[in-house]
């Protein structure tokens, strides 16, 4: 479904992302994982056109997508969440999913239905009527899931939904994503919650200074020398073992 070949990208001297490559198949979940500062985001940002790449190619459903910009790649299927929400504060929650589904149609009543639907996915439907400014994290945080979803993507790039949230929303959260992919929705996800990247991914990347250094299942990823020395330092696989 989404092909990435060798996509690079460097601010000034800085290689954030190099040569790195991954694909997604239909129906599943993958995470995206790495210490901070590896290159998950701009890699995000490179795939969904917010970045164009300075080599390497995306594709997706078999369409070249390298370098078109986001509402073209969103129109396309495929949209990206961000790891700062925004939503805006002085409307309420079912107007600002409205703003997704609005890409595709200019009706406000089908817009407001599925705002509704969505809400419902994302078991936001008994704060359809709060304003943006009064939610909590966890609420934001499910209304951009919400307004991504109300795009219609095919392909849904999640950038660390989980990220402040407590334990509890945590689990609820995990829960949330399942029945996104349930409802027929692929998901690309980075994510520092390793809990949850285990719980709901079925294949894991790695990167690491730019480069993807590993793939695989959350099991054989937990068990790889050169991730664990990306995370813990050089050396600490061995003294891990000992
Ligand atoms: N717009 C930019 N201009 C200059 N440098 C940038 C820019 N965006 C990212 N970088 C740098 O590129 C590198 C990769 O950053 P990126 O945000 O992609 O990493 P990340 O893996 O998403 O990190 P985190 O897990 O902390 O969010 C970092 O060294 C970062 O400082």
């Amino acid at each position: 479904m989404l092909e990435v070949r060798e996509v690079s990208k460097s601010f000034g001297g800085l290689k954030a992302v190099d040569r790195a490559s991954l694909d997604v198949a239909r129906g599943e979940i993958v995470g995206l994982i790495g210490p901070n500062g590896a290159g998950k985001t701009t890699l995000f940002a490179a795939i969904a056109g917010f970045h164009r790449p300075d080599a390497g190619t995306v594709s997706f459903e078999g369409r070249p997508i390298t370098g078109l910009a986001p509402h073209r790649i969103c129109a396309a299927g495929m949209v990206r969440t961000f790891q700062i929400t925004q939503p805006f504060a002085g409307i309420s929650v079912r107007e600002n999913i409205m703003v997704g589904a609005y890409l595709h149609t200019a009706d406000r009543r089908l817009a407001a239905r599925e705002a509704e639907a969505v809400a419902a996915l994302v078991g936001m439907k008994d704060q359809l009527d709060q304003r943006g400014a009064d939610l909590t994290v966890a609420g934001r945080k499910r209304l951009e899931l919400a307004r991504a979803l109300a795009t219609g993507p095919r392909l849904l790039l999640l950038d660390e939904v989980m990220a402040g949230l407590n334990p509890t929303e945590i689990v609820e959260i995990v829960g949330v994503i399942r029945n996104i992919r349930e409802a027929g929705v692929t998901i690309l996800l980075i994510e520092h919650v390793m809990q949850a990247v285990t719980s709901l991914a079925e294949r894991v990347y790695v990167l690491n200074q730019g480069r993807m250094i590993a793939e695989g299942t959350p099991a054989a990823i937990a068990d790889n020398e050169e991730v664990i020395e990306a995370y813990l330092g050089h050396g600490a696989a061995k003294v891990l073992r000992a």
